[in-house]
Protein backbone atom coordinates (compact mmCIF):
# COMPACT_ATOMS: atom_id res chain seq x y z
CA UNK A 1 0.00 0.00 0.00
CA UNK A 2 1.54 2.92 -0.60
CA UNK A 3 -0.30 6.45 0.23
CA UNK A 4 -0.31 9.33 -2.25
CA UNK A 5 -2.02 12.17 -0.94
CA UNK A 6 -4.82 13.25 1.06
CA UNK A 7 -8.24 13.56 -0.21
CA UNK A 8 -10.11 15.28 2.28
CA UNK A 9 -10.84 15.42 6.13
CA UNK A 10 -13.00 12.52 7.26
CA UNK A 11 -14.78 12.05 10.46
CA UNK A 12 -12.22 10.01 11.96
CA UNK A 13 -9.50 10.43 10.63
CA UNK A 14 -7.56 11.47 6.99
CA UNK A 15 -9.00 9.53 3.78
CA UNK A 16 -6.09 9.26 1.38
CA UNK A 17 -5.73 8.66 -2.52
CA UNK A 18 -3.36 5.59 -2.56
CA UNK A 19 -2.40 2.67 -4.85
CA UNK A 20 -3.26 -1.06 -4.06
CA UNK A 21 -1.63 -3.87 -5.44
CA UNK A 22 -3.56 -7.49 -4.65
CA UNK A 23 -0.26 -9.49 -4.43
CA UNK A 24 3.38 -8.43 -3.31
CA UNK A 25 4.84 -8.86 -6.65
CA UNK A 26 1.68 -8.27 -9.01
CA UNK A 27 2.59 -5.20 -11.68
CA UNK A 28 -1.04 -3.91 -11.45
CA UNK A 29 -2.01 -1.06 -9.11
CA UNK A 30 -5.05 -0.08 -8.15
CA UNK A 31 -5.90 3.58 -7.25
CA UNK A 32 -8.33 3.36 -4.11
CA UNK A 33 -9.50 5.33 -0.88
CA UNK A 34 -7.75 5.09 2.01
CA UNK A 35 -9.26 5.88 5.15
CA UNK A 36 -7.40 6.00 8.69
CA UNK A 37 -7.93 6.13 12.14
CA UNK A 38 -5.46 8.77 13.52
CA UNK A 39 -3.03 7.22 16.57
CA UNK A 40 -4.23 8.26 19.23
CA UNK A 41 -7.76 6.66 18.93
CA UNK A 42 -9.24 5.02 21.64
CA UNK A 43 -10.18 1.22 21.59
CA UNK A 44 -13.77 2.57 21.28
CA UNK A 45 -13.00 4.46 18.12
CA UNK A 46 -11.03 1.42 17.06
CA UNK A 47 -14.01 -0.41 17.54
CA UNK A 48 -16.27 1.65 15.75
CA UNK A 49 -14.02 2.03 12.89
CA UNK A 50 -13.62 -2.02 12.42
CA UNK A 51 -17.55 -2.14 12.86
CA UNK A 52 -17.88 0.71 10.14
CA UNK A 53 -15.88 -1.31 7.59
CA UNK A 54 -17.40 -5.07 8.55
CA UNK A 55 -21.26 -3.09 7.48
CA UNK A 56 -19.90 -2.03 4.17
CA UNK A 57 -17.66 -5.30 3.37
CA UNK A 58 -21.16 -6.65 3.37
CA UNK A 59 -22.97 -5.14 0.77
CA UNK A 60 -22.48 -5.61 -2.91
CA UNK A 61 -23.78 -3.13 -5.31
CA UNK A 62 -22.68 -0.63 -7.84
CA UNK A 63 -24.29 2.02 -6.23
CA UNK A 64 -22.66 1.54 -2.45
CA UNK A 65 -19.57 2.19 -2.35
CA UNK A 66 -16.93 -1.20 -2.57
CA UNK A 67 -14.77 -2.38 0.87
CA UNK A 68 -11.70 -4.05 -0.11
CA UNK A 69 -10.17 -4.57 3.08
CA UNK A 70 -8.59 -3.32 6.19
CA UNK A 71 -5.09 -3.52 7.99
CA UNK A 72 -5.34 -3.67 11.37
CA UNK A 73 -1.66 -5.28 12.40
CA UNK A 74 -0.06 -2.24 12.68
CA UNK A 75 -0.23 1.92 12.80
CA UNK A 76 -1.80 3.68 11.65
CA UNK A 77 -4.88 1.36 11.02
CA UNK A 78 -6.62 1.80 7.89
CA UNK A 79 -9.50 0.67 5.39
CA UNK A 80 -9.07 -0.07 2.04
CA UNK A 81 -12.08 1.38 -0.13
CA UNK A 82 -12.64 1.87 -3.93
CA UNK A 83 -11.60 5.25 -4.95
CA UNK A 84 -14.33 7.66 -6.07
CA UNK A 85 -12.85 10.57 -7.56
CA UNK A 86 -15.36 12.96 -8.01
CA UNK A 87 -15.30 13.67 -4.41
CA UNK A 88 -18.98 14.19 -2.75
CA UNK A 89 -22.13 15.22 -4.25
CA UNK A 90 -23.06 18.30 -2.08
CA UNK A 91 -19.78 19.87 -3.19
CA UNK A 92 -20.57 18.66 -6.64
CA UNK A 93 -24.27 20.54 -6.91
CA UNK A 94 -22.79 23.46 -5.36
CA UNK A 95 -19.98 23.88 -7.87
CA UNK A 96 -22.13 22.68 -10.49
CA UNK A 97 -24.44 25.68 -10.45
CA UNK A 98 -24.69 27.60 -12.92
CA UNK A 99 -22.38 30.92 -12.95
CA UNK A 100 -22.82 34.11 -14.49
CA UNK A 101 -20.04 33.58 -16.96
CA UNK A 102 -20.60 29.96 -17.26
CA UNK A 103 -24.16 28.02 -18.34
CA UNK A 104 -25.63 25.37 -16.86
CA UNK A 105 -23.22 22.53 -16.91
CA UNK A 106 -25.84 20.00 -15.69
CA UNK A 107 -29.40 19.68 -16.90
CA UNK A 108 -32.16 18.09 -15.56
CA UNK A 109 -31.64 14.75 -17.10
CA UNK A 110 -28.22 14.67 -15.19
CA UNK A 111 -29.67 15.32 -12.16
CA UNK A 112 -32.28 12.57 -12.06
CA UNK A 113 -29.67 10.36 -12.93
CA UNK A 114 -28.03 11.11 -9.72
CA UNK A 115 -31.38 10.84 -7.76
CA UNK A 116 -31.90 7.27 -8.99
CA UNK A 117 -28.49 5.78 -8.26
CA UNK A 118 -29.31 6.78 -4.76
CA UNK A 119 -32.98 5.07 -4.98
CA UNK A 120 -30.82 2.16 -6.32
CA UNK A 121 -28.29 1.45 -3.79
CA UNK A 122 -31.77 2.14 -1.08
CA UNK A 123 -33.61 -0.19 -2.80
CA UNK A 124 -30.70 -2.49 -2.27
CA UNK A 125 -30.20 -2.02 1.30
CA UNK A 126 -33.66 -2.27 1.79
CA UNK A 127 -34.32 -5.55 0.16
CA UNK A 128 -31.25 -6.34 2.75
CA UNK A 129 -32.99 -4.87 6.02
CA UNK A 130 -30.67 -2.71 6.49
CA UNK A 131 -31.39 0.94 7.95
CA UNK A 132 -28.92 3.84 6.63
CA UNK A 133 -29.91 6.51 9.23
CA UNK A 134 -28.25 8.88 7.78
CA UNK A 135 -29.04 9.21 3.47
CA UNK A 136 -28.00 12.66 3.10
CA UNK A 137 -25.98 14.13 -0.32
CA UNK A 138 -22.73 15.34 1.94
CA UNK A 139 -22.90 11.26 2.12
CA UNK A 140 -22.67 10.19 -1.15
CA UNK A 141 -19.73 10.08 -3.68
CA UNK A 142 -19.55 10.49 -6.98
CA UNK A 143 -16.87 8.03 -9.59
CA UNK A 144 -16.50 11.23 -11.29
CA UNK A 145 -17.64 14.67 -12.00
CA UNK A 146 -17.57 14.27 -15.66
CA UNK A 147 -20.73 13.13 -17.78
CA UNK A 148 -21.26 9.04 -16.96
CA UNK A 149 -20.86 9.91 -13.38
CA UNK A 150 -22.16 7.10 -11.27
CA UNK A 151 -23.07 8.10 -7.46
CA UNK A 152 -22.53 5.60 -4.81
CA UNK A 153 -23.65 5.49 -0.68
CA UNK A 154 -20.61 6.03 0.74
CA UNK A 155 -20.72 6.42 4.81
CA UNK A 156 -22.16 3.91 7.09
CA UNK A 157 -21.55 5.82 9.85
CA UNK A 158 -24.75 6.11 12.01
CA UNK A 159 -25.73 2.53 11.00
CA UNK A 160 -22.57 1.89 12.66
CA UNK A 161 -23.46 3.97 15.87
CA UNK A 162 -26.76 1.88 16.38
CA UNK A 163 -24.82 -2.10 16.64
CA UNK A 164 -23.27 0.15 19.14
CA UNK A 165 -26.50 0.88 20.90
CA UNK A 166 -25.19 3.74 22.60
CA UNK A 167 -26.80 6.14 19.97
CA UNK A 168 -26.45 9.20 21.80
CA UNK A 169 -22.49 8.74 22.89
CA UNK A 170 -21.22 11.82 21.06
CA UNK A 171 -22.93 14.23 23.14
CA UNK A 172 -26.22 13.53 22.63
CA UNK A 173 -29.21 15.22 19.75
CA UNK A 174 -25.98 17.86 18.21
CA UNK A 175 -25.16 15.02 16.34
CA UNK A 176 -28.27 13.59 14.98
CA UNK A 177 -29.34 14.39 11.32
CA UNK A 178 -32.42 16.36 12.31
CA UNK A 179 -33.36 18.18 9.28
CA UNK A 180 -33.08 14.81 7.26
CA UNK A 181 -35.05 12.66 10.14
CA UNK A 182 -39.13 11.58 10.27
CA UNK A 183 -40.58 13.20 13.34
CA UNK A 184 -41.33 9.29 14.58
CA UNK A 185 -37.30 9.32 14.58
CA UNK A 186 -36.52 12.07 16.27
CA UNK A 187 -39.39 12.58 18.70
CA UNK A 188 -39.59 8.66 19.40
CA UNK A 189 -36.21 7.09 18.16
CA UNK A 190 -38.16 4.79 15.70
CA UNK A 191 -36.14 3.55 12.89
CA UNK A 192 -37.28 1.52 9.81
CA UNK A 193 -36.52 1.58 6.09
CA UNK A 194 -39.35 4.17 6.08
CA UNK A 195 -36.78 6.12 7.69
CA UNK A 196 -34.56 6.32 5.22
CA UNK A 197 -37.84 6.73 2.62
CA UNK A 198 -37.53 10.31 4.55
CA UNK A 199 -34.22 11.31 4.32
CA UNK A 200 -34.10 10.14 0.48
CA UNK A 201 -36.92 12.86 -0.02
CA UNK A 202 -34.71 15.26 1.64
CA UNK A 203 -31.91 14.21 -0.72
CA UNK A 204 -34.36 14.95 -3.84
CA UNK A 205 -34.54 18.29 -2.54
CA UNK A 206 -31.23 18.76 -1.95
CA UNK A 207 -30.10 17.93 -5.64
CA UNK A 208 -32.88 19.53 -7.32
CA UNK A 209 -31.60 22.77 -5.71
CA UNK A 210 -28.16 21.82 -6.63
CA UNK A 211 -26.97 21.45 -3.19
CA UNK A 212 -29.07 24.06 -0.68
CA UNK A 213 -29.37 23.75 2.99
CA UNK A 214 -32.51 22.16 3.88
CA UNK A 215 -34.77 24.83 5.79
CA UNK A 216 -32.41 27.37 5.36
CA UNK A 217 -31.37 29.19 8.18
CA UNK A 218 -33.59 27.27 10.81
CA UNK A 219 -32.42 25.71 13.33
CA UNK A 220 -32.63 21.80 14.22
CA UNK A 221 -35.19 22.80 16.95
CA UNK A 222 -37.36 25.13 15.23
CA UNK A 223 -37.38 22.30 12.29
CA UNK A 224 -38.35 19.91 14.81
CA UNK A 225 -41.59 22.26 15.65
CA UNK A 226 -42.34 22.88 12.08
CA UNK A 227 -42.02 19.23 10.74
CA UNK A 228 -44.16 17.76 13.71
CA UNK A 229 -46.77 20.51 12.74
CA UNK A 230 -47.15 19.30 9.07
CA UNK A 231 -44.42 21.60 7.76
CA UNK A 232 -42.56 20.82 5.10
CA UNK A 233 -39.89 22.31 3.05
CA UNK A 234 -41.07 24.18 -0.62
CA UNK A 235 -40.35 23.09 -3.43
CA UNK A 236 -37.12 23.78 -5.09
CA UNK A 237 -36.83 26.61 -7.94
CA UNK A 238 -38.01 25.28 -11.48
CA UNK A 239 -38.94 21.61 -9.75
CA UNK A 240 -41.18 19.83 -11.89
CA UNK A 241 -44.27 19.11 -9.98
CA UNK A 242 -43.98 15.54 -10.68
CA UNK A 243 -40.72 15.31 -9.10
CA UNK A 244 -42.18 17.30 -5.78
CA UNK A 245 -44.80 15.05 -5.70
CA UNK A 246 -42.43 12.30 -5.34
CA UNK A 247 -40.62 14.08 -2.23
CA UNK A 248 -44.11 15.12 -0.71
CA UNK A 249 -45.24 11.15 -0.59
CA UNK A 250 -41.75 10.41 1.21
CA UNK A 251 -42.39 13.22 4.30
CA UNK A 252 -45.57 11.38 4.79
CA UNK A 253 -46.42 11.85 8.78
CA UNK A 254 -47.61 8.41 8.32
CA UNK A 255 -44.52 6.32 7.89
CA UNK A 256 -46.48 3.09 6.69
CA UNK A 257 -48.10 5.81 3.52
CA UNK A 258 -44.53 6.28 2.31
CA UNK A 259 -43.71 4.71 -0.88
CA UNK A 260 -40.90 1.81 -0.86
CA UNK A 261 -37.93 2.36 -2.97
CA UNK A 262 -39.44 -0.02 -5.57
CA UNK A 263 -42.05 2.27 -6.00
CA UNK A 264 -39.63 5.30 -5.82
CA UNK A 265 -37.56 3.96 -9.06
CA UNK A 266 -40.95 3.58 -10.91
CA UNK A 267 -41.59 6.49 -9.97
CA UNK A 268 -38.70 8.46 -11.08
CA UNK A 269 -38.66 6.07 -14.36
CA UNK A 270 -41.93 7.47 -15.37
CA UNK A 271 -40.20 11.04 -14.12
CA UNK A 272 -37.26 10.35 -16.86
CA UNK A 273 -39.47 9.57 -19.58
CA UNK A 274 -41.74 12.69 -19.34
CA UNK A 275 -40.74 15.87 -21.92
CA UNK A 276 -42.06 18.44 -19.61
CA UNK A 277 -39.72 17.32 -16.87
CA UNK A 278 -36.26 16.33 -19.09
CA UNK A 279 -36.63 19.66 -20.82
CA UNK A 280 -37.26 21.78 -17.22
CA UNK A 281 -34.13 24.32 -16.67
CA UNK A 282 -32.43 24.20 -13.97
CA UNK A 283 -32.41 26.85 -10.83
CA UNK A 284 -31.30 29.75 -13.01
CA UNK A 285 -28.58 32.21 -11.45
CA UNK A 286 -30.07 35.18 -10.80
CA UNK A 287 -27.87 38.03 -12.04
CA UNK A 288 -27.56 40.86 -9.41
CA UNK A 289 -29.47 43.58 -10.22
CA UNK A 290 -27.13 46.09 -12.39
CA UNK A 291 -25.49 48.79 -10.98
CA UNK A 292 -26.72 51.73 -13.31
C1 LIG B 1 -11.69 19.33 -7.09
N1 LIG B 1 -12.23 18.19 -6.37
C2 LIG B 1 -11.91 18.27 -4.92
C3 LIG B 1 -12.50 17.11 -4.15
N2 LIG B 1 -12.08 15.83 -4.75
C4 LIG B 1 -12.33 14.67 -3.99
C5 LIG B 1 -12.68 14.75 -2.64
C6 LIG B 1 -12.87 13.60 -1.88
C7 LIG B 1 -12.73 12.33 -2.47
C8 LIG B 1 -12.96 11.11 -1.65
O1 LIG B 1 -12.99 11.19 -0.43
N3 LIG B 1 -13.14 9.92 -2.33
C9 LIG B 1 -13.41 8.69 -1.77
N4 LIG B 1 -13.30 7.56 -2.51
N5 LIG B 1 -13.63 6.51 -1.73
C10 LIG B 1 -13.94 6.95 -0.50
C11 LIG B 1 -13.80 8.29 -0.49
C12 LIG B 1 -14.15 8.78 0.79
N6 LIG B 1 -14.52 7.74 1.58
C13 LIG B 1 -15.01 7.78 2.87
O2 LIG B 1 -15.35 6.76 3.44
C14 LIG B 1 -15.19 9.13 3.53
O3 LIG B 1 -15.45 8.95 4.92
C15 LIG B 1 -16.36 9.87 2.93
C16 LIG B 1 -17.60 9.23 2.80
C17 LIG B 1 -18.68 9.97 2.24
C18 LIG B 1 -18.49 11.30 1.83
C19 LIG B 1 -17.24 11.91 1.97
C20 LIG B 1 -16.17 11.19 2.53
C21 LIG B 1 -14.38 6.47 0.82
C22 LIG B 1 -12.41 12.24 -3.82
C23 LIG B 1 -12.20 13.41 -4.58
C24 LIG B 1 -12.33 15.73 -6.21
C25 LIG B 1 -11.74 16.93 -6.94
Amino acid sequence: MIFCRALGQGAFGEVYQGLYRHRAGDAVEMPVAVKTLPHLSTSQAETDFLMEALIMSKFKHPNIVHFIGVCFDQHPRFIVIELLAGGDLKTFLREARPKPDRAASLTMKDLLSCIVDVAKGCKYMEENRFIHRDIAARNCLLTTKGPGRVVKIADFGMARDIYRADYYRKGGKAMLPIKWMPPEAFLDGIFTTKTDVWSFGVLMWEVLSMGYMPYTGCANREVMQLVTNGGRLAPPTNCPPQLYAIMTQCWQPNPEERPGFGLILERLGYCMQDPDVKRAPLPVYTKPPSSE
